[in-house]
């Protein structure tokens, strides 16, 4: 696919933001037959829909699916690009898609969007808010809501404490930072360490929270199908 040459970066070289889609999980608490992102929903696999949203937004100039090693599942189509270099962590893909995304051509300071094959419900509209606010900014940042719920600290299956929610975010996806910046923190970053921001911090750094939406979740439970096909059916009508 061209890369297409997307905004002025304010030193005047070309910036250009590519959407980096893991998606070479196994979905093991989701209880389906096969990986998640390959059910289907509201009529299409789950993972078409995330990459529909991404494809619409204009500015990013290229889409890089990663699958695991040997899974011919992903079905081709236009404006993505799927490589089959996923690790045995999402750190480990992201981590793989990027090199792939350097050995396509991107440069060390174009943006790169981090997203969740199985946020299937985030829209064009999120994407751009995202980009919007992190384009001028110094680290980058991401979508995430603020806690709406009482937050409890768990042992053995009572509650030990509550928690004061002010201030606290649940991270979300799309994740956005520059391409070598995120290269460098999931070289350094700690085992374990679940999403890019939390690397991204680990080297010293505060990414930006950008409010995204409460629709914005990640298929992770069997329930959760069930809901995405409500959201999905009703942008639909
Ligand atoms: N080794 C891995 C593990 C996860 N992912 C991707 O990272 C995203 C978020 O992970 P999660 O929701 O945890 O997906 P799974 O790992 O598939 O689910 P589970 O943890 O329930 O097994 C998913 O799109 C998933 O495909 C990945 O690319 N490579
Ligand atoms: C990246 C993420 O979606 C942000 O909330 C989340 O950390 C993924 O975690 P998982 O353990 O792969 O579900």
């Amino acid at each position: 696919m061209p890369l297409i040459l997307a905004a002025a970066h304010p030193s005047h070289a070309p910036v250009r933001y590519h959407a980096l889609i893991p998606s070479a999980g196994t979905g093991t608490r989701a209880g389906t037959a096969g990986p998640k992102q390959y059910e289907s929903v509201a009529g299409r696999m789950l993972v078409q829909h995330t990459l529909e949203a991404f494809t619409r937004v204009k500015r990013i100039a290229s889409v890089l699916v990663v699958v695991a090693p040997g899974d011919e599942r992903m079905p081709a189509g236009d404006g993505y690009r799927v490589v089959a270099c996923g690790g045995a962590t999402r750190a480990a893909s992201v981590a793989n898609g990027l090199a792939e995304l350097r050995a396509q051509g991107a440069k060390e300071d174009d943006w790169v969007l981090v997203h969740d094959a199985a946020r299937c419900l985030v829209t064009p509209q999120q994407i751009d808010r995202l980009i919007d606010a992190c384009l001028t900014d110094d680290v980058g940042g991401l979508l995430a809501q603020p806690l709406a719920d009482t937050l409890k600290q768990e042992e053995a299956g009572r509650v030990a404490q509550t928690l004061s929610r002010e201030k606290k975010w649940l991270a979300q996806t799309p994740q956005m930072f520059r391409l070598a910046l995120l290269q460098k923190a999931l070289r350094e970053a700690a085992d374990g360490v679940t999403d890019e921001a939390s690397a991204i911090e680990a080297i010293g750094l505060k990414p930006l929270l950008v409010p995204g939406s409460a629709q914005n979740f990640k298929v992770t439970w069997p329930e959760d199908f069930a809901l995405a096909e409500a959201v999905l059916r009703s942008r639909t009508t």
